[in-house]
């Protein structure tokens, strides 16, 4: 775009546009690709070589839409209340399985099965085809797009439960956690605990009724489904050979899904994982007959001092649960296990200052931060505070190395232990 300095800004946004497009065009054509469009049958997925395109087109095209707004009507489409209503309505009654695949139902027929009288059911509906969720094929009808498809698996109808019925209210009091509990490191003093009125963490509050432990559970395995989270990122960025016959402690490892992918790949690791009682108590049973010598289950406090010895221990996704406070204790618990030498490697998301990230990107890794401090007055860190954290800890942690993998917002945070005194 800087060949077209002179001309107005919507000019080089639209310009751009249109040169993306044109380049995405050539690269689906050349793998015979199918093209994108909202159709409940839709089989579109983005080439990664597509992916610094695909940035171009979304940015520019956001910014070209954002542009063209006043003030006002631009704050009006970011303040997004008013869609969880659509959101709330739909998840809970499962709406999306009340309209056949590939046929249609009229919003009388929909409406008789939630509580909503067909006018209100209708403007619901409405609401939601204004941003591609269900359309309508001829008037008094609704259809499926590609996006209420997806929620007719129930697990998706519980991805999209969990921010509408623990995410929205819980974000409706958050800045009065903040208000009320300023500079807290307490887990149970977010909006959350403020929303649910209750002095438990978030971990420990939803896990009754059965039910909505359930409707979690599929919202954390959607979440962990999706390309940037997949275990190929853990298998593929580090140099797992090198380590030889190696043990690997998995804290935090839930039921192995990490592990199982790195018994797979590396028939030399052994990789205990360890996390409460509950969750590894049956863990064993998923673990294909093949890897089970080599992937075994240990209930473990990441709070109580490690006892188990390993030349590597493996933490994802587990401190950006916990406030600072908190992240430092299940540091510091590792040290008693610790021997020169010893590796700790972090996978998490390293924040990066504003306007690295394209913003369409930069966007979601923001709301994973924020929803980390809703729902557990935790947040995400950027690269110095993941310094900071790991010095206060220890000045014995020294961090190695950042690795970056492609398409995925997990950074690996190579951690070794420097004391020549420990064994
Ligand atoms: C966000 S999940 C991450 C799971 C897994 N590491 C991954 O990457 O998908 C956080 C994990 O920490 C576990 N956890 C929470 N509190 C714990 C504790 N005090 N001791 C051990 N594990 C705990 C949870 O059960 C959960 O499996």
């Amino acid at each position: 775009m800087s060949s077209c300095q002179s001309l107005p800004r919507f000019v080089q946004l639209a310009q751009a546009i249109s040169s993306s497009a044109t380049q995405l065009h050539e690269i689906l054509l050349a793998k015979h690709l199918p093209f994108p469009t909202f159709d409940e049958d839709d089989a579109f997925q983005m080439p990664k070589e597509a992916s610094k395109v695909q940035d171009v087109l979304i940015d520019a095209a956001a910014e070209l839409h954002d542009l063209l707004l006043d003030p006002i009507t631009l704050i009006h489409h970011y303040g997004t209340y008013i869609n969880m209503i659509s959101f709330q309505a739909i998840a809970r009654f499962r709406i999306a399985n009340m309209i056949p695949a590939n046929g249609q139902a009229s919003y009388e027929e929909v409406a008789q099965q939630t509580c909503f009288t067909e006018p209100v059911l209708r403007r619901m509906l409405q609401a939601a085809m204004a941003m591609r969720i269900f359309r309508e094929p001829e008037p008094g009808m609704v259809a499926h797009t590609k996006v209420s498809k997806l929620l007719t698996d129930p697990r998706m109808n519980d991805w999209l439960a969990i921010p509408t019925e623990e995410g929205w209210p819980a974000a409706s009091k958050t800045v009065s956690a903040y208000e009320k509990w300023p500079g807290s490191e307490e887990p149970n003093e977010s909006g959350f605990s403020l929303a649910n009125n209750t002095s438990d963490a978030m971990y420990n509050c939803i896990t009754s009724p059965p039910e909505r432990a359930q409707r979690f559970a599929n919202f954390m395995r959607v979440t962990a489904s999706s390309y940037d989270y997949d275990p190929v990122h853990v298998v593929n960025n580090y140099d797992w050979e090198s380590l030889g016959a190696a043990t690997v402690v998995d804290v935090g490892g839930s039921q192995g899904h990490i592990a199982i992918q790195l018994a797979k790949h590396f028939s030399n690791l052994k990789i205990l994982v360890q996390d409460i009682e509950s969750v590894v108590a049956n863990a064993d049973s998923r673990v294909p007959e093949e890897f089970k010598q080599r992937v075994r289950f240990e209930a473990h406090d990441f709070f109580q001092p490690q006892a188990v010895a390993a030349e590597v221990f493996f933490l994802r996704l587990v401190l950006h649960n916990w406030p600072d406070k908190y992240a430092v204790r299940i540091l510091r618990a590792l040290i008693p296990a610790l021997n020169h030498g010893s590796r700790v490697i972090i996978m998490e998301i390293c924040m990066k200052e504003r306007g690295v990230l394209p913003l369409w990107k930069e966007k979601l890794v923001r709301k994973m931060d924020m929803m980390m401090g809703v729902l557990l007055n935790a947040r995400e860190r950027t690269f110095g505070e993941w310094k900071a954290l790991l010095t206060h800890a220890d000045p014995r942690f020294i961090l190695k190395e950042v690795i970056e993998p492609q398409n995925s917002y997990l950074a690996l945070i190579d951690i070794r232990w420097n004391d020549p005194q420990s064994h």
